[in-house]
């Protein structure tokens, strides 16, 4: 069965007349993601907790604010349904051992990471089947890919975000409406640079050896990856000629995952 494409969307060589919305968008990649949709012509609905910054954000990109705990199910109900590209990046990240691995930062870590993707595709389907047209994007990692220690709660998310993604595509597919992971390593954000400082107060030694010795290390291209790297590829997934593009997981990690 084929779909009508329906609207304009489908045929515009940018994202003109679009609606985005973009989680965890006050900073780092969901910041860059929402900077380069507005710039292909998309209306943007930045999502955050953190309010003076998704209002500095909303302001800098002529966008739409919206101050959320995306762990509250009521908050997601408050948000926007009429929406085209879903862009799904907020995040958090804890270092531990499972033997000591708070239980509730867990659960919370899931909540954030897989629950508020799953109740913000499931919010904004509707629109996108009615239109014949969708873009779904989830902000996975490597870590989405393959596990490392001490970081449970994060690659149990992450790999719970690939399957959630994939099954969206499955059924997305008939309506129009594509859904893809983007897989980055080590990105120059201010999630990075927590677990920058973290690693190198546990180990004993500085920033700048910790992102050598450890974030660098699988890396062939020896360099912190930047957020406007990541958002080139989100924009790419959500512009034109992608519809075949779907189910997918694009790793950005200079072949890290190539070993
Ligand atoms: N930085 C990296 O190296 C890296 C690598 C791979 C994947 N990622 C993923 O990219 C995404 C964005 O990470 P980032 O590095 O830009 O981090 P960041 O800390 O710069 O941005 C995350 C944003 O999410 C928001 N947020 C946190 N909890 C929230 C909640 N409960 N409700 C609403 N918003 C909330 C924060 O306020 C923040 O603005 C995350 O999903 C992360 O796992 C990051």
């Amino acid at each position: 069965m084929t779909t009508d494409p329906g609207p304009e969307l489908a045929r515009a060589t940018d994202l003109s007349g679009a609606t985005a919305l973009v989680t965890g968008a006050a900073s780092g990649i969901g910041y860059a993601c929402a900077a380069r949709l507005a710039t292909a012509g998309c209306a943007v609905h930045l999502v955050d907790l953190d309010r003076p910054s998704v209002l500095r954000a909303a302001s800098e990109l002529d966008g739409h604010p919206h101050v959320a705990d995306l762990t509250e199910e009521s908050a997601i109900g408050r948000l926007p349904t009429e929406v085209d590209v879903l862009v799904n990046s907020a995040g958090i990240q804890h270092v531990a051992p499972i033997h000591e691995f708070p239980a509730e930062l867990f659960t919370r870590i899931q909540h954030l990471m897989v629950t508020a993707p799953f109740l913000l595709i499931r919010h904004c389907l509707p629109h996108m089947y009615a239109r014949g047209w969708g873009r779904v994007v989830n902000m996975s990692s490597v870590h989405g890919l393959r596990a490392s220690p001490n970081k449970s709660a994060y690659v149990a998310a992450k790999h719970g975000l690939e399957g959630l993604s994939k099954v969206t595509a499955l059924e997305g597919a008939r309506h129009g409406v594509t859904s893809n992971c983007v897989d980055p390593g080590y990105v120059r954000t201010p999630l990075l640079e927590g677990q920058l400082a973290a690693q190198a107060e546990a180990n004993g030694i500085t920033e700048d050896e910790v992102a050598d010795r450890v974030f660098l290390h699988h890396s062939a291209i020896k360099r912190l990856i930047e957020p406007e790297e990541v958002a080139e590829v989100v924009g790419w997934l959500c512009g034109p000629g992608s519809d075949h593009l779907t189910g997918t997981s694009i790793p950005i990690d200079g072949a890290w995952t190539a070993h």
